[in-house]
């Protein structure tokens, strides 16, 4: 059988593992696919680094010529950001190309263009590798599950920020120590902001509820929270309540009085206290782990590792055999669909739960002007917690579920009272009621 040839778009983490698979696996991937899969070249920005294992003769400066070569049925993209990775996917699908990305930040600002251009061009999009690395997670859903009914996907999508948590919860490390161990390993980029500030994890989050609410969801209308205000306080105040602090994106359908797609989604990333019952607390180092919870298949777990080259190159490995055999048949996979069009609600609508440490004067009368304002803004109240005397005096609240917007005004106002010292810590309260 003819040769399908690939093209690669980058050589960097992920790409140079891609190269190494092909290579070491050359002859498995023919008999899977039923035919060769051969490397057509590879765009790299400076070709003159010697690459170990890349053979110097396949790289080129010009990725624009590579993705249109006719000799060229697939591309691999794994340049990362918006362009030239955009232009790039496009003009291989107008070309008749097969296309395959980890690209999560492109798909998740302007996803709907490369969907579009794959209807236009009835080229496979495949993109496993953007969300939780090596974890099979897309094709579940976009496969799999696509019969049921989903109502919540949770989990943790980002492995830098789970590294850093568990050293703080593990070690008691301060957020800028564990965030300096993270990148001495390897695991945070030089400029971590992505990470920390929440973005790589809310575009994994728009790309999940995307596909699991059959509904388009952007970056931008992701309600987003990093964990560069994480303390070592709120980290022992978790303790305290037997649970850890973790980043966690969260998908769901808000339900409606009629119609089962419910009256939107809610679609958010922020730090949160979890029990250490709950599954996703023994998610330790850089590992991800990914509940999705439908109508009739119930609760699932997805676990492993979210990052690193290898596992994302076995994620686009998979990706590869796919569109390879669907080109073989001449049959392209499942496309995008964004039927259900369901409205991103504002974080504000979204009820959540809190927990709030506030450093309060020991006097009479205290508890009960704190607990007025949690009922002014009809704010039920779970459980209240008093300890120290004089100026270690504090109060610990935990409330029932209750709109966002209510829950941070009563943190507001709770601020501005005269025997409330310091509100020390506030955080959501995620997993069993
Ligand atoms: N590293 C990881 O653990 C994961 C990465 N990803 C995604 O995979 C993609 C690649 O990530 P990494 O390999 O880690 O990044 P990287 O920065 O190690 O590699 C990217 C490479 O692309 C090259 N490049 C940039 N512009 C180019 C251009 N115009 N033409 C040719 N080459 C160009 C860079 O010089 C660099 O070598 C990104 O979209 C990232 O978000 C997804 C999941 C996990
Ligand atoms: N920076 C990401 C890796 C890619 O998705 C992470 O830390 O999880
Ligand atoms: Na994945």
């Amino acid at each position: 059988m003819k040769p399908l040839r690939v093209a690669l778009l980058g050589c960097g983490v992920v790409g140079i593992e891609v190269v190494r698979l092909l290579r070491e696996q050359a002859a498995d991937l023919a008999a899977r696919v039923g035919a060769p899969l051969e490397l057509a070249g590879i765009a790299v920005r400076r070709p003159d680094r010697v690459r170990e294992g890349v053979d110097p003769a396949l790289l080129t400066t010009d990725a624009e010529a590579l993705v249109t070569r006719p000799d060229v049925d697939i591309v691999i993209e794994v340049i990362g950001g918006i362009e030239p990775a955009r232009s790039l996917l496009l003009a291989a699908m107008k070309t008749g190309k097969s296309v395959i990305t980890a690209n999560k930040a492109l798909l998740a600002e302007d996803g709907a263009t490369l969907f579009a251009a794959a209807r236009e061009y009835n080229a496979d999009l495949y993109y496993e590798a953007s969300v939780a690395g090596a974890i099979p997670l897309l094709r579940p859903l976009r496969e799999s599950l696509v019969g049921d009914h989903v109502q919540r996907v949770l989990g943790i999508v980002n492995g830098t920020t789970n590294y850093i948590l568990d050293q703080m919860d593990t070690h008691g490390a301060g957020f800028t120590e564990a965030l300096e161990e993270a990148q001495a390993l390897g695991y945070a980029e030089a400029d971590p902001t992505a990470d920390v500030e929440g973005f790589d994890a809310a575009a994994k989050a728009a790309i999940l509820a995307q596909l699991a609410f059959h509904t388009p969801v952007t970056a931008a209308d992701v309600h987003r929270e990093g964990i560069t205000e994480v303390t070592a306080a709120d980290v022992a105040g978790a303790k305290e309540m037997d649970s850890v602090v973790k980043l966690l994106a969260i998908c769901e359908r808000i339900p409606s009085a009629g119609g089962r797609n419910g009256r939107g989604v809610s679609v958010r990333v922020y730090p949160a206290m979890i029990p250490r019952t709950h599954p996703l607390a023994s998610v330790r180092e850089a590992y991800n782990a990914v509940f999705v919870e439908a109508e009739s298949a119930g609760s699932l777990m997805f676990y492993g590792a979210g990052a690193g080259g290898a596992p994302t190159a076995s994620a686009i490995m998979g990706d590869l055999v796919a569109v390879a055999r669907n080109l073989i048949a001449g049959t392209p996979g499942p496309v995008e669909v964004t039927y259900a069009s369901l409205p991103v609600l504002p974080m504000g609508e979204t009820t959540t739960r809190y927990y709030i440490e506030l450093d309060v004067a020991d006097e009479a009368g205290v508890l009960a002007t704190v607990a007025e304002e949690f009922a002014r803004n009809d704010v039920s109240i779970k459980a209240v917690r008093q300890e120290g005397l004089g100026a270690e005096a504090k109060l610990v609240v935990v409330t029932h579920r209750a709109p966002d917007a209510a829950l941070s005004a009563t943190v507001e106002t709770l601020g501005r009272l005269p025997s409330v010292r310091e509100v020390a810590s506030v955080m959501r309260v995620e997993g069993d009621e």
